[in-house]
């Protein structure tokens, strides 16, 4: 008996193309390209394409009371100009307007697709974190911390140098000390943050960040009652804070998944000028220090008894300067990194 051939209507997505064979309860037999090969009853019936390009071997089939509905995945997201290699469309394939759409509407359709899927893999995601509110609550109140303790320290030099004029480089650090040594101690938690994986960036720049501050703070200003009243103090101070007092503010928004884009722009700017001129005031600072230590032996070393003399702090001071200088190319070029990849991301989203 001779087969049949059964109308067949088509339609396309980048990644399928949908059958629609018009017999009612039909049994299939084989669905592989180029022949399709069903039965109904006594009959047979079949057809075969040659697709325009190649498509995946595995391919579905649903038989339902009115029509078989077939399902051939194309091995890429490409659209087809048309479904067979022959230009002459055979006599039995028709468009299926039910399910037709036309390339850009099927793109939006994709993309709506995508976009669904990645809504749902990143509300998966922040759902895995049972803790997210608990961590960012805690980083909301550091920075606030952080930030209340810095405006206090910047509001109070300004209001002094504008007081006092030059008088106030003096006494910087009497009148300062306190809270800085308070902030500057809290500013270990920003080590600790992304060791524990609390925020997402690398360790060693605010180790560094950190640690050189401290050695500045604690052992050249700290032990040393001579460079207490020395102006580098205040230029020491008074740049650590501006940065800060932009630094903490943006954390802070972003906690709350907020951004000002003015706020984004100082954080990620300013240091640009501050760093340089932040670690210049640092060594400076550790320069003026030297003969103090020199003269007051202090934290100096003592050697065994034989040579009859104690090695300097004043040595490890100036391995420090050298070491200081390598934090400044590590920290800057970090700085300079997290600057690119923040404006990178911001100019791709406004694309
Ligand atoms: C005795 C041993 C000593 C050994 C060290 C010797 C080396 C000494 C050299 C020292 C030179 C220091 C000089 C320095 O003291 C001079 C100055 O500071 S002058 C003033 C100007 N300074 C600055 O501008 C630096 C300010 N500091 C910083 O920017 C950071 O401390 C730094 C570690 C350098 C960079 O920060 P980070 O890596 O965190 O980058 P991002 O800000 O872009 O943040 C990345 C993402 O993490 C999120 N984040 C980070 N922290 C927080 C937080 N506290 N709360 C919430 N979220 C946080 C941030 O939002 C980013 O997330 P996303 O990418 O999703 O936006």
């Amino acid at each position: 008996m001779q087969a049949l051939t059964p109308h067949v209507y088509w339609a396309q997505r980048h990644g399928e193309i949908y059958l629609r064979v018009e017999i009612s309860d039909a049994q299939v037999r084989k669905t592989c390209f180029g022949l399709c090969d069903f039965s109904k009853g006594e009959n047979e019936y079949e057809f075969s394409l040659e697709f325009l390009k190649p498509v995946k071997p595995e391919v579905k089939h649903k038989s339902t009371q009115r029509q078989v509905n077939i399902t051939v995945k194309k091995p890429e997201l490409v659209w087809w100009d048309r479904l067979t290699k022959q230009e002459k469309k055979p006599l039995f394939l028709a468009p299926d307007f039910d399910r037709w759409l036309d390339e850009s509407d099927a793109e939006m359709e994709l993309r709506e697709k995508e976009e669904k899927i990645n809504k749902v893999s990143i509300e998966s995601r922040v759902r895995k974190d049972p803790f997210l509110g608990l961590k960012k609550g805690f980083l909301f109140m550091y920075n606030l911390v952080q930030f209340l303790g810095y405006s206090w320290i910047f509001v109070n030099m300004t209001v002094r140098l504008f007081i006092l004029g030059q008088d106030s480089f003096y006494d910087t650090f009497h009148t300062i000390a306190d809270v800085m040594y308070f902030c500057q101690m809290l500013a270990i938690m920003e080590v600790i943050n992304p060791a524990v994986g609390l925020v997402k960036t690398g360790v060693m720049p605010a180790f560094i960040q950190v640690m050189g501050r401290n050695f500045i703070l604690f052992v050249i200003f700290g032990t040393l009652e001579d460079m207490q009243n020395k102006p580098v103090v205040f230029f020491v101070f008074y740049l650590w804070s501006i940065i800060e007092i932009f630094r903490y503010p943006f954390y802070m928004l972003a906690c709350i998944d907020t951004e000002w884009k003015l706020l984004t722009w100082l954080r990620y700017t300013i240091w640009i000028p501050l760093y340089p001129l932040g670690v210049l005031a640092e060594a400076v600072a550790l320069i003026q220090s030297i003969p103090i230590f020199d003269e007051t032996k202090l934290l100096s070393i003592p050697l065994p008894k034989a040579i009859g003399m104690s090695l300097s702090f004043s040595y490890i001071l100036q391995l420090y300067l050298v070491i200081m200088f390598l934090g400044l190319f590590i920290n800057f070029r970090h700085l300079f990194k997290q600057r690119s990849r923040r404006f990178r991301t911001k100019k791709r989203k406004a694309n």
